[in-house]
């Protein structure tokens, strides 16, 4: 196959210039990529290094790969590299100003403004206003042979996000309707075809975004008048102390993004523990007596740090299948990672999902092994960046610890009350064309535990 150098550096920098194999421009090996991202960047590493480029989704696109890569992309001192441009290229038209798509200053300044809705006495009061709404959703979850547990898990988590996020009580038909729109958009982002042409993934984003906007702004003004302890209320009533606070156009753009970035990560996460748990029964039984052993049908804040089992479960499934597989970020000036010289005007990505899979970092990186995060092992320093389902810098997950607390409710409640299992032959089909998710929905054999 061809090599070829992305650009020459600037003589006398003493900088290497970015080798790829970047097959057929626009095209290049995206379907590889996609499909078999394991494959891929096992053999890219081991062909060029930490720092590579390749066409992919249309794009000029260096991987930059391993933890120091990661960490120099991420804590981005040069300002070199913006997310706006990056994700608005995936999912521009369909989360159009969230958070994650504003840069330098202006994030700083919503930073700053959103900070106040996930500050701790708003994270125990979500984390209190959810655990009705767990209880709720997962009675409904009747027992026997081929319950799709993705599908399920994915129905609870935007229930308790319309719940805590916008404190808005939605009958079936609308809640389906929202949910519907946000798979929709999230799907959008990785449309082969990005235009948008009737029936297919780009145009159905384009409606869905118009769906949700119609939505929030609808129940804003009541939102603003009544407040209330819901995500939607803290984002209309947070102001810095310096007193800037969000404007309408604001407040529907990041709630649009928040109940994005919330649900469907946090459902992958709880799939993809669901997933291990089944396939490794002694740790579901050893999650499932600490949980008894706390005693009490819901966990609450001050029990989160106590639940080191299902901590430990729960930073393995994010290091073997991490919900944002990639970050991408445009290079708005040259700059150097690693030696590298990285041109502007192109697109870097930090591949989360195969760095957690490195073997240069992690020992027998696709075996399910949550010991790996006990104190006395504690792998994940190996590096800063060797585990960060979160991401890093600036732009880290502001979400972080509210998905700890969601997840653990869940989780926590789910072995009070129900077994569940899968076939001793049994593999998930996951499919990381879009956020990894299993292809079948996780298919398990449900049974409704007594209450001991
Ligand atoms: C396990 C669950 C979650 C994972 C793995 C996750 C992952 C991430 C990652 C990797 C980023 C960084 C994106 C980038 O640098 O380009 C991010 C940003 C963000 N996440 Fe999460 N997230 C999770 C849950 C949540 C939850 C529950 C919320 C809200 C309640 C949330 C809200 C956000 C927001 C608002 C940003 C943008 C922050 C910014 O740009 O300043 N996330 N998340």
């Amino acid at each position: 196959m061809a090599l070829r150098v992305l650009a020459t550096p600037p003589p006398g920098s003493g900088l290497k210039p970015v080798v790829g194999d970047p097959g057929l421009p626009y095209i290049g090996n995206t379907l590889q990529v996609m499909r078999q991202p394991f494959k891929v960047s096992r053999e890219r590493y081991a062909r060029f290094g930490p720092v590579s480029w390749s066409w992919l989704l249309g794009q000029q696109t260096i991987t930059a790969q391993g933890p120091e890569a990661a960490e120099a992309v991420l804590v981005n001192r040069d300002k070199a590299f913006a997310n706006g441009p990056a994700w608005s290229y995936f999912i521009g038209p369909f989360f159009h100003r969230g958070i994650m798509l504003l840069d330098f200053d202006e994030h700083l300044h919503h930073r700053r403004i959103m900070q106040q809705a996930f500050n701790k006495p708003r994270l125990r009061t979500y984390m209190d206003a959810m655990a009705p709404g767990i209880a709720k959703g997962l009675d409904a979850w009747e027992p026997g042979h081929g319950f799709r547990f993705y599908d399920h898990v994915k129905q609870l988590t935007l229930d308790l996000a319309t719940d805590v996020f916008m404190g808005v009580a939605l009958d079936r038909a609308e809640a389906d309707r929202i949910n519907g729109a946000f798979i929709d958009a999230v799907r959008a982002g990785t449309a082969y075809v990005r235009r948008p042409v009737p029936g297919l993934r780009w145009h159905k984003g384009v409606r869905a975004r118009a769906v949700l906007e119609e939505f929030f702004r609808r129940h804003l003004p009541a939102k603003r008048r009544d407040g209330g302890d819901d995500l939607f209320a803290a984002l209309c009533q947070a102001e810095t102390d310096d007193g800037h606070r969000f404007t309408d156009d604001d407040v529907v753009n990041h709630m649009i993004f928040a109940l994005m970035a919330a649900h469907d990560t946090t459902t992958i996460t709880l799939t993809t523990m669901a997933y291990y748990l089944a396939k490794h029964p002694e740790w579901q039984e050893r999650l499932r007596d600490e949980s008894l052993a706390l005693g009490k049908p819901a966990l609450e804040f001050d029990d989160l740090d106590t639940m080191t089992g299902i901590d430990m479960v729960m930073k393995e499934a994010l290091r073997l299948v991490a919900p944002v597989p990639a970050l991408p970020r445009r290079v708005v000036k040259d700059t150097s990672v690693l030696g590298f010289h990285i041109p502007a005007g192109t697109t870097i990505v930090v591949p989360l999902l195969t760095n957690h899979h490195m073997p240069e970092w992690w020992p027998e990186p696709d075996r399910f092994d949550p010991e790996r995060f006990a104190p006395e092992r504690r792998e994940d320093k190996a590096h800063k960046y060797a585990w960060a389902p979160f991401g890093g810098g600036a732009h880290k997950c502001i979400g972080l610890h509210f998905a700890g607390m969601q997840v653990k409710s869940i989780m926590h409640q789910l072995l009070l009350t129900r077994r569940w299992s899968v076939p001793g032959r049994y593999t998930w089909p996951l499919d990381t064309t879009s956020l990894p998710s299993p292809k079948d929905g996780l298919p398990v054999r449900l049974d409704r535990l007594e209450p001991r």
